[in-house]
């Protein structure tokens, strides 16, 4: 693989997944070759949020192969491993450390141009085998959402990544505000700007703003990521896979 683009929180249930696919998404969208690969051993969504819960991983002489998806992303997941969606993964954190390194050396990355890895939550045993893990990282996209208990774990991934030298390339601010369908009004049910405010306090570059939107929940359990079908998230994206693309100079990837 040429790049990683590594997506962290500092806590879970802040849209991490719903992030990291849309991102990946983005990024196909653009004419990249994009691989994504969920390090979130315990809670493997990515195959549902794509679509593709029902397939398997096959390997030849050259690797592991990962899934194709109709996106134009290819993933690798536990989730292809498990036999039923609702199996527990009860593994101690040498295996998973063993799990995410096959992901990352075992699989055929050839003509990828940008991994994307979605890792699992906090900065655990897990967060730090993909950090020590990763070969040639471009960087860490932070996702949060703008209450106070989750800006506050958000600065500790903030600092796990500088702790691990790998380059923070901006914050995301997940859950925004809930824009009413009927009248426009905007709620803030997260409270507003916490994640600009945070970026500003540790002078990292703000990314953007995700609003709450019922449809995002939805098409992420029908397994359509939203920027296929949804004109705002796709604007909103858009301009932030260009940003990080930017942050993570990686613009003239293609050439
Ligand atoms: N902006 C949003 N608007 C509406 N729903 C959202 C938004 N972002 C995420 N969600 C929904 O919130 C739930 C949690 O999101 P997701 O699984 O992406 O979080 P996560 O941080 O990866 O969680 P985990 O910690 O379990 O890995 C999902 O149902 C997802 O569809």
């Amino acid at each position: 693989m040429k790049y990683t683009i590594t997506v962290m929180s500092g806590k879970g249930g802040v849209g991490k997944s719903t992030v990291a696919v849309n991102l990946a998404v983005s990024l196909a969208r653009k004419g990249l070759k994009v691989g994504l690969i969920d390090a979130d051993i315990n809670g493997p969504d990515d195959p549902k949020l794509l679509g593709v819960s029902d397939l398997k991983l096959y390997a030849d002489e050259e690797g592991i192969i990962p899934a194709e998806t109709r996106y134009g992303v290819r993933v690798v997941s536990m989730g292809f491993l498990i036999p039923t969606e609702d199996t527990p993964i009860i593994w101690r954190g040498s295996l998973m450390h063993k799990a995410i390194q096959q992901f990352l050396e075992d699989v055929n990355w050839k003509d990828t141009d940008v991994v994307v890895l979605d890792m699992p939550p906090g900065t655990g045993d897990v967060a730090l085998s993909v950090a020590q893990l990763i070969p040639e990282s471009n960087g860490v996209v932070i996702v949060v959402t703008p209450q106070d208990v989750a800006l506050l774990d958000a600065k500790k991934a903030i600092n796990f990544a500088k702790q691990l030298k790998l380059p923070v390339l901006g914050i995301i601010e997940n859950m925004s505000g809930f824009v009413c369908p009927h009248c426009g009004n905007v709620t803030y049910i997260f409270k507003n700007g916490g994640g600009e405010k945070s970026a500003k306090e540790y002078n990292l570059p703000f990314l953007g703003k995700i609003p709450l939107i019922p449809e995002i929940a939805e098409n992420g359990d029908n397994g359509i990521p939203a920027v296929v079908i949804n004109d705002k998230i796709r604007e909103i994206f858009d301009s932030i896979t260009d940003q990080i693309l930017k942050e993570a100079q990686i613009e003239n990837i293609k050439q």
